[in-house]
């Protein structure tokens, strides 16, 4: 668990093995004099299955555009709280670049007003609710769903999460059902928790999306940057499932998200969904026949066919796929002693971060950084 280098001064100083912060929770914050930087006083419930172990909301409700929630232990919000200090501040919501409207047969989706060059930032959220995984299956139901409403109740903007799309037959509760249809996952404290972005949570997904979701964990916070040019009017979509997948291994999925697709890919012709189903089976058999070549020491065919999977990426446009496939390259170079072209190909796998928005530019401690995990591995370390 890494400790903040500046935590906010109601969380000094630092208390307790692996906890970098003050515990606030509704037994401690009055004796602490208030629950800064919170707005609410926490409420809390003792977990049914670790003894001592509460869950607690967290809310500060001037944070970003419509208030954040959190819902988890005190430990995790105590090793997080310097998310508050760390959003980068979003457009003004009445000049966004994109507007929800109605697609028909998905809902409501997200259509451009402008153009947007490939790569381009489209969109940059806030979460507004954080809930701890552990959360739905340690709290009794009456007393989670009670926390769940009070969290969503102390947001500027309840409607924000009251309004997203219910599309679960599992839930027994709206909110519940808000976060199956539409939480991502994320990590708070250390821990897997669930998160709601609402203008993301608007977007609709698809098999060969036009954009893409970037996390920025220090203030977790969702950037979603165009994957290729998009027109004015254009509908936007992410993929809520690792992309390259076969139609069958898609469907089965998106089961877990409760929907059948209908986009471009799933609605066209069988004989075109079999084609890319046949590109998409071949690209996956190649990415492991090219490991179980390196891996055997057959370093040139490895290379040779982690050349055929780059030529046959564009056709299933699987361009976040080009970084792994140049660094796999820059790796049999480097095991070869080819410095040179490990290099080469090293950075043409940063250079490929940096333009997708993942690293800022490709710094010499970066190169430094893959070559002592290429030793590393190399010497069986990893
Ligand atoms: C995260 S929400 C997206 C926004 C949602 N359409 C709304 O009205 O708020 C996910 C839900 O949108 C619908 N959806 C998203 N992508 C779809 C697609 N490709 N085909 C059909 N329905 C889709 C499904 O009902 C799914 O459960």
């Amino acid at each position: 668990r890494g400790c903040f280098a500046s935590p906010p001064i109601a969380l000094r100083p630092s208390t307790g093995s692996g906890v970098c912060g003050v515990l606030i929770d509704d037994d401690a914050a009055p004796s602490l004099g208030g629950y800064s930087p919170w707005t609410h006083a926490p409420s809390c419930h003792f977990s049914a299955a670790k003894p001592g172990k509460k869950f607690c909301t967290y809310t500060n409700s001037r944070h970003g555009a419509r208030g954040v929630s959190i819902l988890t232990t005190p430990e995790s919000v105590a090793n997080n709280v310097d998310m508050l200090n760390e959003f980068i501040s979003a457009p003004p919501r009445d000049r966004l670049p994109y507007k929800i409207v109605e697609v028909p047969g998905k809902g409501m989706g997200v259509v451009a007003l402008r153009r947007f060059r490939r790569y381009e930032q489209i969109m940059l959220d806030y979460a507004t609710l954080l809930v701890d995984i552990s959360f739905a299956s340690e709290i009794p139901a009456q007393q989670g769903y009670r926390l769940l409403h009070l969290a969503v109740d102390q947001l500027s903007e309840p409607r924000s999460v009251l309004d997203l799309g219910q599309s679960n037959s599992m839930a027994r509760d709206a909110v519940e059902n808000v976060l199956r249809t539409n939480a991502f996952h994320t990590i708070v404290g250390g821990e897997p928790h669930m998160a709601l972005y609402p203008d993301v949570s608007r977007i609709n997904h698809a098999c060969k999306p036009n954009a893409y979701t970037r996390f920025i964990p220090k203030s977790q916070q969702v950037s979603v940057a165009a994957a290729k040019d998009i027109e004015p009017g254009e509908e936007i979509t992410i993929s809520y499932i690792t992309l390259g997948q076969t139609y069958p291994e898609r469907k089965e999925a998106l089961q877990l998200w409760g929907f059948n697709c209908t986009c471009n890919l799933c609605m066209s012709s069988p004989a075109q969904v079999a084609a890319s189903d046949e590109r998409r089976r071949q690209i996956a058999d190649l990415r492991s026949e090219a490991i179980g070549a390196f891996q055997t020491g057959r370093s040139y065919q490895a290379l040779r066919i982690t050349r055929q999977v780059v030529n046959l990426l564009p056709a299933e446009e699987l361009f976040p796929l080009y970084s792994e496939q140049y660094e796999n390259m820059a790796r049999v170079y480097f095991v070869l002693r080819d410095r040179e072209k490990a290099e080469k190909y090293a950075k043409l796998s940063l250079d490929v971060l940096a333009e997708q928005g993942y690293i800022d530019r490709v710094r010499p401690e970066l190169l430094e950084k893959m070559w002592t995990r290429f030793a590393d591995e190399q010497a069986g370390r990893v």
